[in-house]
């Protein structure tokens, strides 16, 4: 049978981007951080670590391959829409994709962001730069967001089999000792109260990702392995308030309980961002070296066919609903499956109220 992606006629992708070469970085952060805050001294560092990198951020190659892998998948599977990709900080930008689907004659789109977890800023966010970017745009598409996909089986089983890799990689004498460290941006204590329809899901949406890999390894290996949620890439003035503890406070109150091997698994990047191969792969590796803790990085989702999959089975599920059919909604973990459309006042932005598509105040 011929899978029925009615009434969708396209999938748009959307990113955070980054810079591509040492002249975008400065422009990039402003749009980044413009009235957000942000101490000079932290933006003055987040800049040095994209100049170590060449003044790139390997978000935007990620996002190519991973949008190769996704029309393949589509054709491969009988889903002959167009993709298209957009960001919110830079080229391409979501304003330039929208025009381009408007003048493609697009009706209606299913949005497939690259952040699977409800705060402010991997969700209400977006929903904001959506409303931007059809602003002004006569016959612009209706956009549609598909829900939040951190216990879908396609990412759960991405990152299960990801932390069993790393696990693999410590070796004899490592691997049975070795805590899970589940690693995610940290944001401002008061965001995550804020986040989702009653407030604190961000954090219980990764609790619930890491018990279920904690408990996927251990069926596997026989081991209840130690664990622990923790953060990265914590911007801000000092006097607010972020999700705690750091990845490297964490490693040191572990090296005093005995230097046990981390396998760290990166649950809040969905690809491999600048926190991952600058935050983890550079600072906490080199933290861990320092202490004498053996460390391996689990991979991030990226392009594991199961995680690319996730979209078609999202883009289906939503138009099966839209259709107005039931459907079965796969979900793995203890929390049942999100929302299609995004409740009132969920995730509301620090700043005041602003329009945002997608969501039941929309
Ligand atoms: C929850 C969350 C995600 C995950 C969800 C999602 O994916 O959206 C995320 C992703 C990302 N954040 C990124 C980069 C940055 N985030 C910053 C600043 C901030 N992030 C925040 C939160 C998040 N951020 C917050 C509350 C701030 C404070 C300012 C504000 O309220 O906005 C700053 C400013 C400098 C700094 O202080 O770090 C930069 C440069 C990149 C690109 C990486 C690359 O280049 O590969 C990506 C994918
Ligand atoms: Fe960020």
């Amino acid at each position: 049978m011929h899978p029925d992606p009615r009434p969708y006629d396209a999938v748009l992708l959307v990113s955070f981007g980054g810079p591509e070469k040492p002249d975008d970085v400065v422009p990039f952060l402003e749009n980044v951080t413009r009235g957000r805050g942000i101490p000079k001294e932290r933006l003055e560092e987040v800049g040095r670590h994209y100049f170590d990198f060449g003044g790139r951020s390997p978000i935007n190659d990620q996002n190519r391959a991973f949008l190769a892998a996704l029309r393949e998948d589509l054709a491969s599977n009988g889903v002959d829409l167009p993709v298209y990709w957009g960001n919110r900080n830079w080229d391409p930008y979501l304003a330039d994709v929208l025009k381009q689907m408007t003048a493609d004659g697009i009706e209606r789109a299913a949005c497939f962001v690259t952040s699977a977890y409800s705060s402010y800023s991997g969700c209400r966010q977006y929903r904001e730069n959506l409303a931007d970017a059809v602003g002004g745009l006569d016959g612009a598409p209706r956009l549609d967001k598909l829900r939040h996909y951190f216990n879908h089986p396609g990412f759960v089983d991405a990152m299960v089999d990801a932390t069993l890799a790393a696990l693999a990689d410590l070796g004899e004498g490592g691997r049975e000792t070795a805590d899970l460290v589940f690693v995610t941006h940290s944001i401002p204590t008061a965001m995550n109260d804020a986040s989702g329809p009653e407030g604190g899901a961000y954090v219980a949406q990764h609790r619930s990702l890491a018990e279920e890999i904690v408990e996927r390894v251990r069926l596997e290996t026989g081991h209840r392995h130690r664990h622990e949620l923790v953060f990265c890439s914590r911007s801000g003035p000092p006097q607010v308030p972020w999700l705690e503890p750091d990845v490297n406070d964490h490693l040191e109150a572990r090296a005093e309980a005995g230097r046990p091997p981390v396998v760290v698994v990166p649950i809040g990047f969905v690809s491999d961002h600048m926190e991952v191969v600058y935050d983890l792969d550079t600072e906490a590796a080199a933290t861990a070296e320092r202490l004498g803790m053996r460390f391996v990085r689990a991979a991030t989702a990226g392009v594991d066919p199961r995680f690319v999959r996730v979209v078609r089975d999202l883009l289906l599920e939503r138009a099966a609903v839209e259709r107005g059919e039931d459907v079965a909604r796969a979900v793995e973990g203890s929390l049942p499956a999100s929302w299609d459309v995004c409740p009132a006042g969920c995730c509301p932005n620090p700043r005041g109220d602003r329009p945002a598509l997608a969501g039941s105040d929309a």
